[in-house]
């Protein structure tokens, strides 16, 4: 694919963020995702981990704290700013669940991902041509409604569609979920692939093992807070406590995942 600058991190600052007053579920949550490394948000159910990445993408404002974008040494305050500036300044999210447009077809569902880039028609154009190169399945069924694709293709087309506008730092919410396992592993490689580009990945996933198994960092969310940040490895015997607190908690879908493949 044709590249656009790299090497941007992303950070959260003290970030408080609520959807109802005065009930926070980010609660003072600071954390670092590194330039060019695959960052992975973990913690149990309802701890904020989705919530994390919609204030990164813009979709949930702050009501305290910072949102930086980082760019070597200058940072930028993004927090205030909508989701859509937030692809026009080099940050591409795919969310948790069903997102495709499913009456419309494959390659409209990517122009819609164009839409940052839409005075540069013949660079989006381009762009999607190199999304099927780089995903056959997408390219065979490009006049399809993506809606009547597999649960996997949507989620590679979600994939996809959020890459279109090439972004330097992509969020991604539960890729593998109701996916089949042969698809999940294509989506963790891709991941993979992602940052091997230079790209900055945070990942937030219950399936703990392949998530880990790709981690450079980890951020362990517990009631809004992080409360430990590192590689798995730096994290390894606290990392096992943690999730076997969650699950002696009452045994939430990442504790039991990763009591059945190994934490670690
Ligand atoms: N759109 C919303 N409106 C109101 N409350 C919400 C909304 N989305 C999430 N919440 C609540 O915020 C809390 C944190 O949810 P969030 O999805 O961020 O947690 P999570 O750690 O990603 O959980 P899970 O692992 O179950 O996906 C939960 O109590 C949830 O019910």
């Amino acid at each position: 694919m044709t590249t656009r600058p790299r090497g941007l991190a992303v950070a959260l600052d003290e970030v408080t963020a609520e959807y109802f007053a005065d009930q926070p579920i980010l609660d003072g949550l600071s954390l670092h995702a590194p330039a060019g490394k695959i960052s992975v948000i973990i913690g149990p159910n309802g701890s904020g981990k989705s919530t994390a990445l919609r204030v990164l993408a813009g979709f949930l404002r702050p009501s305290r704290g910072e949102v930086w974008l980082i760019d070597g040494s200058s940072r930028t305050s993004i927090g205030a700013g909508p989701p859509h500036l937030r692809s026009g300044l080099g940050i591409g999210y795919v969310p948790q669940g069903h997102s495709v447009f499913p009456a419309m077809s494959v390659y409209d569902n990517l122009l819609v991902g164009a839409w940052p880039i839409r005075r540069e028609r013949r660079r989006a154009r381009r762009t999607i041509q190199e999304l099927f190169d780089r995903y056959p399945v997408l390219a065979g069924k490009r006049g399809a409604a993506a809606g009547s694709l597999s649960g996997g293709q949507q989620r590679i087309l979600e994939l996809a569609r959020a890459l279109v506008p090439d972004p330097a730092v992509v969020l991604v919410d539960e890729p593998s979920a109701g996916v089949a396992p042969a698809v999940a592993a294509t989506m963790y490689q891709e991941l993979e692939a992602l940052r091997d580009e230079g790209r900055t990945v945070v990942l937030v996933d219950q399936d703990l093992r392949p998530a880990l198994a790709i981690a450079d960092v980890v951020h362990v969310l517990q009631s809004g807070r992080c409360v430990s940040s590192g590689s798995s490895r730096e994290l390894g015997a606290d990392l096992d406590a943690l999730v076997r607190s969650w699950l002696s908690a009452g045994g939430d879908a990442p504790s039991a995942r990763a009591a059945r493949g190994g934490a670690s």
